[in-house]
């Protein structure tokens, strides 16, 4: 469902003239556009770009028909699918690997690392601390997060380099090979995002490199996650999740995950959760915040939550649901980047909705609201 075309019975009326036999059923792919599609909840589709047409493109045509497509996925659903994105498998499953190691260590050893600055926004988060939401109200926060917090624990990594805030690594006998692996990761990641960012500045017809010096101070935030076993019936409580609906904060959120699911995303138009399962070879990338901001939400930046694995994982009558990893990797404008609406993104009939703001004003604003 998420990147086939069904196939239809309709026969167009210009083809009836041809002897097509009575009961013909003539299948039809790829005619309806992503924007139909994802009018129904029957047809809601993510759609799945091959990234490689854009980076060996022969011609800037070409190049543009896969930019078009990244930007009409960010427009319609706000979630892409890309294959062939340039990231080595070996390095995504070694990344995993280490993340792995990192969260079966003793919880002590953990909490020696504990994340404790929204504007550092590095070191570990152990469970029930963090509760993603829209909302930015203190009290309501602090009601859901005692009601229903997010059974997920993180690692969360910054640029290594910052003057500032540092990185908190666990001691190389804990996790052998933890900081270069990630530091590694962080890079690659890093990478793909501008290679991503110059397609969205093609598909929304501004100069390819638009971004390009707005994005390369590195000031991502690479999230290990790991969501423990944990009793079906607890997940299944109301408004309980692995991870709540919420909103990503920056330009775009890589997202790489395991084979369990259980990720959702809010169809846009019927706001109703459709699941955004794993496949393989493929990474999710979503729009966020800042950047549905800076095009004037031209760009969607689309709800999403970590539910219960579907039933073809765990069977409904098991009591427990499989631990679920995943590594978010956020990917930011530079701090002092000035986020006032794109020149392609307003004009008559479309006025300019957000004031200017720095990213830094806005991401440090948004984490503290959601931790303790
Ligand atoms: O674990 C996942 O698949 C999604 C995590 C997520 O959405 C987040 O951390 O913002
Ligand atoms: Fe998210």
């Amino acid at each position: 469902m998420i990147a086939l075309r069904r196939p239809t019975s309709h026969i167009s009326s210009s083809l009836s003239k041809f002897a097509v036999p009575q009961r013909t059923v003539i299948p039809r792919y790829g005619l309806a556009t992503l924007a139909e599609d994802t009018r129904s909840d029957a047809t809601f589709r993510i759609p799945l770009i091959d990234f490689s047409k854009f980076r060996s493109a022969a011609s800037l045509a070409e190049k543009k028909r896969t930019a078009d497509d990244v930007v009409n996925g960010f427009k319609e659903v706000g979630f892409i699918y890309l294959k062939h994105h340039g990231i080595p498998e070996s390095i995504v499953s070694n990344t995993f690997k280490k993340s792995a190691d990192f969260f079966a260590l003793p919880q002590d050893t953990k909490d020696y690392l504990a994340w404790d600055d929204p504007r550092s926004n590095r070191g570990y988060v152990c469970i029930g601390r963090e509760r993603v939401t829209q909302s930015s109200d203190a009290a309501e926060i602090a009601a859901l997060r005692s009601k229903a917090p997010d059974t997920k624990e993180t690692m969360e990594i910054g640029r290594d380099w910052d003057p500032t805030w540092k990185n908190k690594w666990p001691r190389e006998h804990d996790v052998s090979d933890f900081k270069p692996t990630m530091l590694n990761f962080f890079q690659t990641c890093h990478e793909l995002h501008a290679v991503v960012m110059r397609a969205i500045a093609l598909g929304l017809d501004l100069d390819e490199s638009f971004f390009d010096d707005k994005i390369n101070g590195q000031w991502h935030n690479l999230r290990l996650l790991s969501y423990p076993p944990i009793k079906r019936s607890l997940l299944e409580k109301e408004g309980q999740a692995r991870a709540g609906a919420h909103s990503d904060y920056g330009t775009l959120t890589l997202l790489f995950q395991d084979s369990v699911g259980g990720l959702e995303v809010q169809n846009p138009h019927t706001k109703h959760y459709q699941p955004a399962p794993p496949i393989p070879g493929t990474i999710v990338v979503n729009a966020g915040d800042l950047l549905a901001r800076w095009s004037n939400d031209v760009l969607r930046s689309t709800l999403h939550r970590v539910v219960a694995p579907p039933a073809t994982i765990v069977n409904q009558t098991e009591t427990m649901t499989p631990g679920r990893q995943s590594i978010a990797f956020f990917c930011n404008p530079n701090f002092d980047a000035e986020i006032s609406c794109l020149p392609n993104c307003y004009g008559p009939g479309r006025e300019k909705k957000y004031a200017s703001v720095t990213t830094e004003q806005y991401i440090v604003g948004r984490l503290a609201d959601t931790y303790v």
